[in-house]
């Protein structure tokens, strides 16, 4: 079985390296051409607690790979890289299945509109993975990877294969009919937990700290509830802080190193279904402008 996965970064590359132990034939396209010279001559490396596990792996540059004929091609970018990358798939006429790994939401409306022909897949993560550099991959939370089709429902047998063979690998992942639910679910948590941390520049568990922030955390989440049809309660929100209490959210590491964040498709997406339903947000609106103006201020140095 033939796996292209778009995307060098954390996600990618935990991915490439579960699948290529399942025995699969992974092909991973970097943005650059230096990180898929490291990955070939090096190899990739999984970091499990104390144990380092070293994968053979083919990569290539985004711009000189041929996407086509893969049984399955995964896309593992950030929100804000996803249109060059659609725009390549769809010139290359690939009809394959495609699996997003991507938090937030807009991608397979915007996957649909480029790639009619191709059954598009959402995939919602809620393993932990750090890239420490552009070879090495830190697995640092044991959680489970669900994939659903955006449409009917239907699941492909590629798709069902990956996610079997992923799981027998020791990467925790299964198939579901409800992905629209779960992505819900995960928009939630990532509309109240990855602004906040990053504007405060806190760790997830400052949110459950019993004082003022938790005050604001439960107001977010009572807010975003009110505009999101299948909305995560706040116990589940307070499930995942507790349990990644000690980590940094990416949107909080995002600013930290000055690079774009994915806020466009979390709490601009809440904003938009509020408008669209009429209802006022104003604290999604002050999370979502206070995180933007940092975004311009840092990356303008
Ligand atoms: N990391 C995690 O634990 C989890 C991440 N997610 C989600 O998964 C998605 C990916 O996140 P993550 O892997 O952490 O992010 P990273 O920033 O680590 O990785 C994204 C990668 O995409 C690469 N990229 C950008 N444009 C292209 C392109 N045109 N062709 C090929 N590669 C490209 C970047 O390259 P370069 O480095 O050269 O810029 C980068 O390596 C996000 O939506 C995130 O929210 C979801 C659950 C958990
Ligand atoms: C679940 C959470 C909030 C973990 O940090 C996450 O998905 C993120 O940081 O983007």
């Amino acid at each position: 079985m033939k796996v292209h996965i778009i995307g060098g970064g954390a996600a990618g590359l935990l991915a490439a390296a579960y699948a290529q132990s399942a025995g699969m034939d992974v092909g991973i396209i970097t943005r650059t051409e230096k990180q898929a010279l490291m990955l070939q001559e090096e190899g990739l490396s999984v970091q499990h607690g104390q144990e380092v596990r070293k994968h053979h792996v083919r990569a290539e540059s985004f711009e000189t790979a041929s996407l086509a004929g893969a049984d399955i091609t995964i896309v593992a970018v950030k929100q804000f890289s996803l249109s060059p990358v659609l725009e390549k798939l769809s010139s290359m006429e690939a009809d394959g299945p495609v699996l997003f790994l991507m938090n937030g939401m807009g991608h397979l409306e915007k996957g649909a509109d480029a790639l009619p022909a191709s059954p598009l897949y959402s995939g919602v993560m809620t393993h932990g993975a750090f890239r420490v550099d552009p070879v090495t991959v830190r697995h640092t939370g044991q959680g489970i990877l669900k994939a659903g089709a955006a449409g009917d429902g239907y699941i492909d047998e590629a798709v069902y294969e990956l996610c079997t063979r992923l799981d027998s690998a020791g990467l925790r992942c299964e198939t579901t009919g409800s992905i629209a639910d779960m992505m819900a679910e995960k928009l939630t948590v990532n509309a109240v937990i990855n602004p906040l941390t990053a504007i405060y520049q806190v760790e997830n568990g400052a949110l459950c700290d019993g004082g003022f922030f938790e005050i604001n955390a439960r107001e977010l989440h009572a807010e975003v509830k009110s505009v999101l049809p299948n909305a995560a309660e706040w116990d589940q929100v307070e499930e995942v802080i507790r349990g990644t209490a000690e980590n940094y959210s990416s949107m909080c590491m995002d600013l930290r190193k000055g690079r774009p964040t994915e806020v466009d498709a979390i709490t601009g997406y809440v904003l938009n279904a509020a408008r669209q339903k009429g209802v006022k947000v104003p604290l999604t609106g002050f999370v979502h402008h206070s995180v933007k103006g940092l975004e311009r201020r840092l990356a303008e140095g």
